[in-house]
């Protein structure tokens, strides 16, 4: 059983698009308000009800790209055909005051922060098969088929990348889930 999350202690969630990991993390965020999520800049379009600097911080490609020279990105990935990034400032900020932090994003950026922080504790989502993946994809109603199609293909690359990850969760029953969610991070049978 791990140690409840440190003051301080970074931890990184990772998994296929349509997993459920926004639904995962924003209900233990509900349980468990003393976490802070990051919030991630990208140049993808907002989809239907996205809030900038809530849901993301909807970048140009250019302004994207200057963030990157100026190293104000702790880590940054491109995905299906979209740039991603975790503002440095922020996350330092919440760490230094001792609040855990969350980052919730994909595989290449999860394998940099395991290079710039060895001690953050890495979880990847898992779906309970591969059909299940994709209907929920589909049934989420958020993406145009090439879109889905390019998050199905990077979906089959980071299941493949399970033995990099501390612990694996396979999110079936919701439920279950956040509950099993809740004891990896250390908070026990706390609601
Ligand atoms: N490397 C990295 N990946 C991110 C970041 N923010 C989000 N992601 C990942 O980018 C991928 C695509 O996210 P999104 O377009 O919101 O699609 P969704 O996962 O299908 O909801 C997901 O795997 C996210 O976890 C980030 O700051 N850095
Ligand atoms: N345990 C679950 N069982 C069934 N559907 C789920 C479960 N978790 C999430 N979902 C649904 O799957 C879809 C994708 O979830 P989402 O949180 O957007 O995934 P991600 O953030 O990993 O891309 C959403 O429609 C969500 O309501």
């Amino acid at each position: 059983m791990p140690a409840p999350p440190s003051p301080g202690r970074l931890t990184v969630i990772t998994g296929p698009s349509g997993v459920g990991k926004g639904t995962l993390v924003a209900r233990l965020l509900q349980r468990h308000p003393g976490l802070w999520l990051s919030v991630s800049a990208t140049t993808r379009t907002p989809r239907a009800g996205e809030i900038d600097g809530q849901h993301y911080f909807f970048l140009t490609r250019p302004d994207f790209e200057q963030r990157v020279s100026t190293d104000g990105f702790l880590e940054w990935a491109a995905f299906a055909g979209h740039l991603y990034g975790t503002p440095r400032g922020p996350v330092e900020e919440h760490l230094a005051q001792g609040q855990p932090v969350l980052l919730e994003i994909e595989l290449e950026g999860a394998r940099q922060v395991r290079r710039t922080f060895p001690a953050a504790f890495q979880l990847l989502i898992k779906p309970p098969s591969f059909e299940e993946l994709e209907r929920r994809i589909r049934g989420r109603g958020t993406d145009v088929e090439q879109a889905i199609q390019k998050r199905l293909a990077r979906a089959r690359v980071e299941l493949e990348a399970e033995p990099e990850f501390d612990a694996v969760l396979v999110n079936g029953d919701l439920e279950a889930a956040v509950q099993e969610l809740e004891r990896l991070l250390g908070f026990g049978d706390a609601v």
